[in-house]
């Protein structure tokens, strides 16, 4: 089968420092793939890197068999991969409704769509409301979203970043500064809405990890030193070494 990403002899550097040191990864359909290491391991440059928002060094990004190597973010994500930011990016004055139809109004459809435009509409905002249910936040679809709670502002950006359909989502540590129960209900909603898709995250949380991910991928100084099962990767002796040691214990 094809895969859903695959990375090919990846590089890149920031002036003289390579920072991701010819990385090759196979991210396969329909999988939760968690990419894991130390800070600084180049996680976070690896998800730039994949989405279109650093250029590659060297190497080359393929999406389901199609070279998406250096496209513009938008391109990307118009071909099927959908993404969402560490650091916020919801639109706080906004109501968590605008917020959502703002994110699907990206979608093709929608945004070339002049014909039939009171049809749209409706269609348009019938599909929003199904994503407030699902994300559970229908009650506050009036309620700008710099108001709602922390955790709750998070359940909507995972949201947006499926609502438009993609079929390879990437989260980039969805439960980081939640609580223990706020994180549970991450993780139902994150499996919720990407049950059959492909999705690729980054996270901190072992916990997360280990619960979510079909696969795991330790990057430690830029290279992917194991990608395995997580009950492979907890007793891989290169990763205990690397990296996980006590934290695997613990998860
Ligand atoms: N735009 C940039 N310019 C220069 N150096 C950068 C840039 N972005 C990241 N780096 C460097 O690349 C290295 C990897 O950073 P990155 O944020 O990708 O790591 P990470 O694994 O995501 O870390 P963390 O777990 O702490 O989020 C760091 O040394 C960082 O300082």
């Amino acid at each position: 089968m094809t895969s859903a990403i695959a990375l090919k002899g990846v590089v890149k550097s920031f002036g003289p420092t390579q920072i991701i040191r010819g990385v090759d990864l196979d991210i396969r359909q329909g999988e939760r793939h968690a990419i894991i290491g130390p800070n600084g391991a180049g996680k976070s440059t690896l998800f730039h890197l994949i989405s279109g928002r650093y250029t590659l060094t060297g190497g080359s990004v393929h999406l389901k068999g199609e070279e998406i190597s250096n496209l513009p973010p938008y391109e990307i994500y118009r071909k099927g991969l959908s993404r969402s930011f560490q650091v916020t990016n919801l639109f706080p004055q906004m109501s968590v409704f605008e917020n959502v139809r703002c994110g699907l109004m990206w979608v093709k459809n929608y945004r070339y769509s002049f014909w039939h435009l009171v049809d749209r509409e409706r269609d348009l905002n019938r599909r929003v409301m199904e994503v407030l249910e699902e994300i559970g936040l229908a009650n506050r679809q009036h309620v700008p979203a710099g108001v709602l709670t922390y955790a709750e502002q998070r359940a909507l950006e995972i949201g947006i970043a499926a609502a438009g359909g993609a079929d390879v989502i990437m989260l980039d540590e969805p439960t980081a500064g939640m609580s223990h129960s706020e994180t549970d209900q991450a993780i139902s909603l994150i499996r919720k809405v990407t049950e059959g898709r492909t999705l690729v995250m980054v996270e901190h949380d072992m916990g997360v990890v280990f619960d979510l991910a079909d696969r795991i991928s330790v990057l430690v100084y830029g290279e992917i030193i194991a990608t395995d099962t997580p009950e492979n990767i907890r007793n891989n002796k290169a990763v205990q070494e690397a990296y996980l040691g006590a934290e695997a214990e613990h998860a």
